[in-house]
């Protein structure tokens, strides 16, 4: 049976002067990377402290690594939590490694392996250094190695990629994909859904504080029931000949010259339409299909008020 690191059941926080999310719910299987996205003040930091416990919610119910946040008595499970806040700041003047030791003492991790972790993520060079010298890529990739101490079942990352160069970014998601080969479970906000696409299991989509969408990128493209694009490459001169069979099979044509055409259809005839091309043999030299983006989603999703 597939064990849920985050269940979220109608929950709800209303604070008196704003209601920051209002009847969330979803759940993160154990070993899934569930992207959390949204605008400005959708409500994904709220969500996240809802999970770490920090705020109570005003109703509903979650359950976090099969525990209530809001019970007292049972905060060890908290030590298998690890959080990246979207805006890290440590002391100015001490330096990484003494901050990571810091760190690493509160969570009871042995030292070498806070140096480890140091250098995973590629500080080991600037360990001495003091971390009011540290640029902002530095300073999230120590944030990132502070959130990794005690050997985290469950990863909250808030913005993680935020003032990184794109080798960072690359390096961070090589650090992810090892991560989530041993089974941790990731809940990741972030702004740049292009690099998303490529990472994550599952997206939620929020807007205005409520959940407009949630689930694979395939569940996500079925349920914005967007067209599917085909780009398809024909012997020279051969466009027009197919234009009209295809659009008798209810594909529009939206680009066209002598090689090439650009089709879209429904997402549920693609097979027919595959079928189709299929039996036009060797005119047809080759057929791209276009998957509708990340970003192509979140457009539609998130113009979408709260169900
Ligand atoms: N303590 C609070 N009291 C009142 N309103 C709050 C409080 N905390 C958050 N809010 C409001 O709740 C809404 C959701 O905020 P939240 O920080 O969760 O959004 P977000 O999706 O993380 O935004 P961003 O992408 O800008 O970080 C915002 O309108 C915010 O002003």
């Amino acid at each position: 049976m597939i064990k849920n690191s985050i269940i979220l059941e109608n929950v709800s926080k209303h604070y008196p002067s704003h209601k920051a999310v209002t009847d969330i719910n979803f759940s993160v299987p154990e070993g899934c990377l569930m992207a959390l996205v949204g605008h400005n003040g959708a409500g994904k930091t709220t969500l996240m402290k809802l999970i770490l416990g920090l705020v109570q919610p005003t109703t509903g119910s979650l359950s976090i690594l099969g525990h209530n946040p809001k019970d007292q008595a049972s905060v060890t499970y908290r030590n298998a939590i690890g959080f990246l806040p979207e805006n890290v700041s440590f002391d100015a003047n001490m330096t990484g490694k003494e901050l990571i030791a810091f760190y690493a003492s509160l969570k009871g991790e042995i030292k070498s392996r806070s140096l480890e972790l140091m250098d995973m993520v590629g500080l080991s060079a600037a360990l001495n250094r003091r971390y009011k010298t540290y640029s902002k890529g530095m300073k999230q990739r120590l944030g990132l190695a502070q959130a990794l101490l005690g050997k985290p079942r469950l990863l909250l990352l808030d913005e993680p990629t935020s003032g990184l160069d794109p080798a960072a970014r690359q390096h961070f998601y090589d650090i992810i994909r090892d991560l989530r080969k041993d089974g941790v479970t990731i809940l990741l906000c972030s702004h740049v859904l292009t690099e998303l696409e490529a990472q994550t299991d599952a997206v939620t989509v929020m807007n205005s504080g409520r959940v407009v969408a949630s689930g694979s990128l395939e569940d996500l493209r079925t349920q914005a029931g967007l067209p599917l694009s085909l780009r398809i490459t024909v012997q020279e001169g051969m466009s027009e000949k197919i234009a009209q069979p295809l659009q008798n099979q209810n594909a529009t044509i939206t680009n066209m010259n002598g090689r090439y055409l650009e089709i879209e259809c429904a997402p549920s005839s693609k097979m027919t339409m595959l079928r189709h091309l299929g039996e036009l043999g060797s005119i047809v030299e080759d057929i791209e299909l276009q998957n509708t983006s990340l970003d192509q989603l979140y457009a539609v999703f998130s113009d979408q008020r709260g169900q």
